[in-house]
C-alpha cells in the first residue's frame, strides 16, 4: 500500500500568554487558524520492521525529525514486521512560526494508523503527538480552533476562509528561546472566547522578537503598507490578510530580497481529512 497526504501549515491570528506553568512550559489562549499550504509526506508499507526517512531538504534526514518520532511512538501498537518507507517534500519554513515539523508529525501518525491499520481514534493520536510538542495535537484534529493550556485543549472555531499572505524573514528563532525570555509579556488576563473574538488580535511574542530581532520589525513595517499585520507563533513569519489572491500577489511581488513569501487560504478544515478519505476509497 502507498499514498501520500498533506502536511499544512498554521497561522496563530492571535497568540496570549496568560502564565507559565511549573514545568516552563506556558499557559496560552491563541487561534490557531489551517492554511491550504504545506509540505507533503508519502507512505509506503513494507515488512521490513523498519522506518526508514528520507526528505528533500537532506538535512532533515536524522532521526531528530518529528517524522521520524511519531513513527517510533506508534511501532508498539503494530507488528513487529510492520515497517515503512516515508519521504518528505518540504515547502515550509524551518523555525518559521508556522508548525510545519509539528503538522509533519500529526500527518506522520495518521498516515501510519492508515497504512498499518491500526485503528487508534484521532484523540488517541492527538495524546501521542502532545509528547512530541505543544503543536501536534491541533494539527491531528485538522481543524481551525482556539486552543488553551500548552496548546491542547482544543474548540473547533469556523471563521471566514480568507486569503493570506505569509512572509518569512531569513532568520531563524527558536521557541524555547523566546518562551524562556526573561523579558517575554506572560500576564495577559485570562478571556473567555467571545470577548477574545471581539478585541483587536495580537500576538504577546511579538514585540520582544521585534526587539530581538530587527529584521522581524522591518518585515511587518513592509508588510504594512499593504494590509494590517501581525506575527505568528514565535515568529519569524509574519502574515496579512487580504481581499483576494491579486492583491496578495500584488505585495509578493515586491516583496524584500531579505524574505521569503508565500500565499494560502485560511481553512476551516484541513486538506489532511479529505486526503485520508480519499486513501479509503483508494485502498
Ligand atoms: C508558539 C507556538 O507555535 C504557538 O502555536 C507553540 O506554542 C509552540 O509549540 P511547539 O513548537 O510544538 O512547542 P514544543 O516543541 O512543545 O516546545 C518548544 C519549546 O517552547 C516552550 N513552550 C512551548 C509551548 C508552550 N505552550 N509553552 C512553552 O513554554 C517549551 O519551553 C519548549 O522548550
Ligand atoms: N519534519 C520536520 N520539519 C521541520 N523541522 C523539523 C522537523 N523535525 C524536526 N524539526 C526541527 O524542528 C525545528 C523547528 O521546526 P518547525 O518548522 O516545526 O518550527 P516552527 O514552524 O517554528 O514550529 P512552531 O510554530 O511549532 O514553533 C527545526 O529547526 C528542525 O530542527
Amino acid at each position: 500500500m502507498s499514498f501520500s497526504l498533506p502536511a499544512v501549515a498554521k497561522l496563530n491570528l492571535f497568540l496570549h500568554i496568560t502564565g507559565r506553568r511549573a514545568d516552563g512550559y506556558h499557559n496560552l489562549q491563541t487561534l490557531f487558524q489551517m492554511l491550504d499550504f504545506g509540505d507533503r509526506l508519502h507512505f509506503k508499507a513494507d515488512n521490513s520492521g523498519e522506518i526508514t526517512l528520507s526528505c528533500s531538504d537532506p538535512s532533515l534526514n536524522g532521526s531528530d525529525n518529528l517524522i521520524y518520532r511519531a513513527a517510533q511512538l506508534l511501532k508498539p501498537f503494530a507488528p513487529a514486521a510492520a515497517g515503512c518507507q516515508l519521504y518528505l517534500e518540504k515547502n515550509l519554513p524551518m523555525g518559521g512560526g508556522l508548525g510545519g515539523g509539528s503538522s509533519d508529525a500529526a500527518t506522520t501518525l495518521h498516515g501510519l494508523n492508515k497504512l498499518w491499520q491500526l485503528g487508534l481514534s484521532t484523540q488517541q493520536l492527538a495524546e501521542l503527538g502532545l509528547r512530541l510538542g505543544a503543536d501536534v495535537p491541533v494539527f491531528v484534529h485538522g481543524t481551525t480552533a482556539f486552543a488553551e493550556g500548552v496548546g491542547e485543549r482544543l474548540q473547533a472555531v469556523k471563521l471566514p476562509e480568507k486569503i493570506y499572505l505569509v512572509v518569512t524573514p531569513h532568520c531563524h528563532i527558536s521557541t524555547a528561546a523566546i518562551f524562556s525570555h526573561p523579558q517575554l509579556k506572560r500576564d495577559t488576563p485570562t478571556m473567555v472566547l467571545a470577548d477574545l473574538m471581539q478585541r483587536n488580535w495580537q500576538n504577546d511574542c511579538q514585540p520582544l522578537v521585534e526587539q530581538l530581532y530587527p529584521i522581524v520589525a522591518m518585515t511587518l513595517q513592509w508588510l504594512l503598507e499593504y494590509s494590517p499585520c501581525r506575527m505568528t507563533g514565535t515568529g519569524a513569519s509574519v502574515f496579512a490578510e487580504f481581499p483576494d489572491a491579486a492583491s496578495a500577489q500584488h505585495a509578493l511581488a515586491s516583496l524584500p530580497a531579505s524574505c521569503n513569501g508565500f500565499i494560502a487560504r485560511g481553512v476551516n478544515q484541513s486538506p489532511l481529512w479529505a486526503a485520508l478519505t480519499d486513501t479509503d476509497s483508494n485502498s
